[in-house]
């Protein structure tokens, strides 16, 4: 079974405003409150393609039971570690073409819940693969990502990562069966360019031959690439009008997962939904309905370019 863990969960706020101007007041319309939080996104498209994924994280106050609750209200099974405080708001604003996101800190979980989440990854019997998403809130080290991919690989399961933290860079070598970092992050955390598809290209093997056994690289309006450790493919992006980027690489993630996990040879089936669901996530405030995938999908081209 897949479990996602998101140390950082959200509820995710997205709101439309004309203008957005700095010292006077910017009215904004059409609010949409969501439970997300990246590993959550994950369990919920997983859920969508008919693919059960528990979700682990910790969770604090309302905010953290709106979550919780609203996991359960999909039929997603959480195995919620609770903190005192409250479990972060995330603020998205469109605004005509262009996007502002403001992530909040989170809520600090202290080590004593740590432990317990950690424990809690012990005791998964049917743990095949966790999904690790997102940012860590206050008073979680950096190496707390180290702890859960020791205690992962301990019960013999694999470890997926989607981090922008630098401490991506040491997990590599730790031999994630999969990593899904965009062009900013690839730039950041290992240094190197991603501007042709020669770089592209290097920069995958780049990050394989750190230890990351398979890599999705997404680029947003120009596809994505997935390299394995012996073929590069290349997958176009649904042409869409967006409307919010936010949560639509989590859901690239999990529709990619959702056929490759279970069979590795199906890359450019695995892609094109990867593609298509990205899409039409992007057309809307939170995960959306996933109603335009099977349509988005006759768009996009897939092919093995190294
Ligand atoms: O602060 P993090 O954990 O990196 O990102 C959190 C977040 O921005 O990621 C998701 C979109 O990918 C949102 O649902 C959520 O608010």
């Amino acid at each position: 079974m897949i479990y996602t863990l998101t140390p950082n969960p959200a509820i995710d706020m997205n709101v439309t405003a004309d203008s957005v101007e700095k010292n006077v007041v910017s009215r904004t319309r059409d609010a949409v409150y969501t439970p997300n939080g990246k590993g959550l996104n994950v369990s919920f498209t997983l859920q969508h393609f008919g693919i059960r994924a528990p979700i682990l994280g910790f969770f604090g106050g309302f905010s953290g039971r709106y979550i919780i609750d609203g996991a359960r209200g999909r039929a997603c099974e959480a195995h919620p570690v609770m903190v005192d405080g409250i479990t972060r708001i995330n603020t998205f604003v469109t605004c005509g073409p262009d996007e502002y996101k403001f992530p909040s800190a989170g809520c600090a979980v202290p080590r004593g819940r740590q432990l317990k989440m950690l424990e809690l990854i012990d005791g998964l019997a049917d743990l095949e693969c966790l999904v690790v998403s997102g940012s860590l809130p206050p008073q979680i080290e950096p190496t707390f990502y180290d702890e859960v991919i020791h205690h992962v690989h301990a019960r013999g399961a694999e470890v997926v990562l989607d981090t922008s933290h630098a401490r991506l860079a040491e997990l590599v070598e730790k031999r994630p069966l999969l990593i899904k970092p965009n062009d900013e992050e690839v730039a950041a955390i290992f240094g190197v360019d991603v501007k042709s598809e020669a770089d592209i290209v290097s920069a995958l093997r780049l990050i394989h031959e750190h230890g990351c056994k398979n890599i999705l690289l997404t680029l947003g309006e120009r596809g994505a690439y997935f390299y394995d450790g012996a073929r590069v493919w290349r997958a176009s992006a649904a042409r869409v009008e967006v409307y919010s980027t936010a949560c639509a690489g989590d859901a690239t993630l999990a529709s990619f997962l959702s056929l490759w996990f279970a069979d590795r040879e199906n890359v450019e089936g695995a892609l094109r939904r990867a593609m298509a669901t990205g899409g039409s996530v992007a057309m809307c405030a939170g995960l959306g309905d996933f109603a335009r995938v099977a349509e988005l999908e006759g768009q996009i081209r897939v092919e093995v370019v190294a």
